[in-house]
């Protein structure tokens, strides 16, 4: 038979921290949760409310996922962050490494001094997310050059063409070429060829703006979305970039052909029924500068 003291240790034995929070956010109880590598010791917390322990938006935010969990009466998931940053009487200076807690959120059926309250059980997730964190870096992210791929390229412009919709800021794209590239490999071997891929991504990283994106669109083909920027300014941009690209891509030259890039540009158009629209004139017109002899920028 599992008597109360049995189940009062059960209770202190629960891997996971789980608080009996009121509706105004008082810790009424703690049970559990008593690894030091994992949790802080949560019994301090009994009697104060969560305003007296972390900074008034978590708080606020702490308070309204009670609410909705008391209201629906149905499990709450949430996954959260706590940092010294949240943490009220620590200095924004110390050590940063936030800790990462998904909350299992329950209303209870009865009231702690007169009021309703949740179980609250909150698991360290630390490891978890950081993996999930790894992992979608790695899916946005081409191997060779380290910038962003076509997937998250994608993902980005379906996100910019709405901000276009809306409010009809210009947005503007480059996709551009490698010219020759397949001369270089078959003269001086693969390895040559990536450097000069190379070569390209780190002028593009250097030369763009916090809000530009570059990415790698597949072999030697890259994309760059210019948010806030007309196609005059991008075509300027575009030019100012070809020219970097030439200088840096000099030695890459084979029988006096010189590796060099072409460019097209296009901007968003009101009659762009997608992103996918502009990009397919920013193609046109990188086809174009192909036809008309290479190393040059043309806009749609
Ligand atoms: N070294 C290397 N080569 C690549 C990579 N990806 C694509 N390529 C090569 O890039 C070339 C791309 O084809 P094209 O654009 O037709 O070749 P190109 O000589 O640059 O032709 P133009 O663009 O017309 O000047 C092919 O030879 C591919 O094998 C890569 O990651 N590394």
């Amino acid at each position: 038979m599992i008597n109360i003291e049995k189940m009062a240790s059960v209770l202190r034995a629960l891997p996971d921290p789980a608080f009996i929070l009121s509706r105004s956010g008082k810790y009424s109880a703690v049970f559990g949760g008593r690894d030091a590598r994992y949790y802080h010791d949560g019994n301090g917390l009994i009697g104060l409310y969560i305003s007296d322990i972390v900074k008034t938006e978590k708080a606020n935010w702490f308070i309204e996922q009670i609410e909705l969990a008391l209201e629906s009466g149905a499990l709450l998931i949430k996954e959260y962050e706590l940092s010294n940053k949240d943490v009220k009487g620590l200095s924004d200076e110390g050590p940063d490494q936030p800790i990462w807690f998904e909350g299992r959120i329950q209303a209870l059926d009865f009231l702690v001094d007169d009021e309703e309250v949740v179980l609250w059980v909150a698991s360290n997730i630390t490891q978890r997310h950081e993996l999930e964190v790894k992992l979608r870096e790695l899916s946005d992210t081409d191997q060779l050059t380290k910038l962003f791929n076509r997937r998250k390229l994608e993902a980005d412009l379906a996100v910019h063409y709405e901000t276009f919709e809306r409010h009809a800021m210009p947005i503007s794209m480059l996709i551009f070429d490698l010219d020759h590239l397949k001369q270089i490999n078959d003269t001086q071997g693969h390895h040559a060829g990536d450097k000069a891929i190379l070569t390209v991504a780190d002028i593009c990283r250097a030369e763009l703006r916090k809000t530009d994106v570059a990415c790698r669109f597949g072999g030697d083909e890259f994309v760059i979305v210019l948010p806030n920027t007309n196609l005059v300014h991008a075509a300027q941009f575009a030019e100012r970039l070809r020219a970097r690209f030439n200088l840096a891509l000099s030695h890459c030259s084979v029988d006096g052909i010189a590796v060099t890039v072409s460019i097209g540009v296009a901007t968003m158009a009101p009659t762009d029924r997608s992103y996918e629209d502009t990009l397919k004139r920013a193609d046109g017109a990188l086809y174009e500068a192909k036809r008309n002899g290479k190393n040059r920028v043309i806009s749609a």
